[in-house]
C-alpha cells in the first residue's frame, strides 16, 4: 500500500465514524436537549471536563439546542468541611441555614459556573453563565421549616434560555432560585433541570452522574437497567431501591417525564465521551427513561 491509499484508508474510517451520527443530527437538529452535570460527574481526571465541554460544543455546533444545568454538591460538602461548618441532608436535600447559603452562593455562582463558562468558551464565545434569579426564572418558595433556605420552583420562565438559545449561545445555569421577596435559595440542580427541560419542551434530558444509571441492586454494578418506564421508577422509588442523591435524581426525571419530555438519561459523565455516546447511539450506555 501506498502512504497515499493509507492516509486515505485512515481518513475513510474517520469519515464512516462522522456519517454514523448523520441520522442522529438529523433527528435532533433544532431540537432541545437539557444535560445535568451534577458534581459528581467532575472527577479528578482533568481531561474528563474537557471531553464533556467538547461534546456539548458539539451538540450546539450541529445545531441541536443544548442548555447545561449544573451542580456542585461534592464541592460545597468541601468548602463546608474547610470552615468548619457541619452540613447535613434530610430526604437527599441539604439543610441550608443562612451561613450554608452563602457557601452554596460561593461554590456554584462563583466556582462551578465560571469554570464551565470559561472551558466551554476555549471553542468560541457561546457559554453564557446565568442562575435561576436571573430574569427570575425559577421562582421560588421554602420547601419545609427544616430544610431552611431549600428552594421548592412554583414557577419557571424559560423567556431569558431561550433568547439566549435564538442567539446560538450555550446557557449554563447554576441551581440557584429566588422568591417573590428576593431571597435566594438553594435548589437541588436536578429539579432545577427537570424544571427547565419540561418548560423548554426539550426533547431529551439528560443526567451526568458517577453511577453508570440506575442499578436495580443499588451496590451491585452488573445490575445496571438500560431501558425502564416511568412506572417501574416509580416502583422502585415506592420499595426503597433507590436511595440518596438518586431520590431527588428519580423524582426529577419523573416529573420531567410527566412534563412532557420524551426521555431521561442518567449515566456516567466521568467516562470519556459519555454524552455523545448517549445522544448518537441507539443503545446509549446508560439508563434511558421513558413514559
Ligand atoms: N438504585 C440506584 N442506582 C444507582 N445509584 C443509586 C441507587 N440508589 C442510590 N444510588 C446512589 O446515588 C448516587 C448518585 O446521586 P448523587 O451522588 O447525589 O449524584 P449527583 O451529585 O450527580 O447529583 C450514586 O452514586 C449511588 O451511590
Ligand atoms: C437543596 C440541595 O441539596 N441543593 C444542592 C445543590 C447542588 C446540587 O444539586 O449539586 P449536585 O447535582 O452535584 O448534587 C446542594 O446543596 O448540594
Amino acid at each position: 500500500m501506498t502512504a497515499a491509499q493509507a492516509d486515505i484508508e485512515e481518513l475513510s474510517i474517520k469519515a464512516h465514524t462522522l456519517t454514523e451520527a448523520l441520522p442522529y443530527i438529523k433527528r435532533f437538529w433544532g431540537k432541545t436537549v437539557v444535560i445535568k452535570y451534577g458534581g459528581n460527574a467532575v472527577s479528578d481526571e482533568p481531561k474528563s471536563l474537557d471531553t464533556f465541554v467538547e461534546d456539548v460544543v458539539l451538540l450546539n455546533f450541529v445545531g441541536i439546542r443544548v442548555v447545561v444545568v449544573h451542580g456542585g454538591g461534592p464541592q460545597i460538602d468541601a468548602l463546608l468541611s474547610r470552615l468548619g461548618h457541619a452540613s447535613s441532608f434530610v430526604r437527599g436535600l441539604r439543610v441550608t441555614d443562612a451561613e450554608t447559603l452563602e457557601s452554596v452562593k460561593m461554590v456554584l455562582l462563583g466556582q462551578m459556573n465560571p469554570l464551565l463558562v470559561s472551558r466551554i468558551n476555549l471553542h468560541g464565545a457561546l457559554g453564557v453563565g446565568v442562575s435561576g434569579a436571573d430574569g427570575s426564572m425559577v421562582l421560588c418558595r421554602a420547601i419545609s421549616e427544616e430544610h431552611g433556605y431549600v428552594g421548592k420552583v412554583v414557577r419557571v420562565d424559560p423567556s431569558l434560555l431561550e433568547n439566549l438559545l435564538q442567539m446560538g449561545r450555550i446557557p449554563v445555569v447554576a441551581s440557584i432560585g429566588v422568591d417573590e421577596e428576593a431571597q435566594l435559595y438553594n435548589v437541588n440542580a436536578d429539579l432545577v433541570a427537570s424544571e427547565l427541560a419540561g418548560a423548554l419542551k426539550a426533547e431529551k434530558l439528560v443526567f451526568l452522574t458517577n453511577v453508570e444509571g440506575i442499578r436495580g441492586d443499588a451496590s451491585d454494578p452488573s445490575t445496571l437497567i438500560r431501558q425502564m418506564k416511568a412506572d417501574e421508577l416509580k416502583e422502585m422509588l415506592q420499595d426503597n431501591s433507590i436511595s440518596g442523591g438518586m431520590i431527588p435524581k428519580a423524582n426529577s426525571a419523573l416529573l420531567a417525564i410527566e412534563r412532557g419530555v420524551a426521555s431521561v438519561h442518567l449515566l456516567d459523565g466521568r467516562l470519556p465521551h459519555a454524552l455523545l455516546l448517549e445522544v448518537f447511539t441507539d443503545h446509549g450506555i446508560g439508563t434511558m427513561l421513558y413514559a
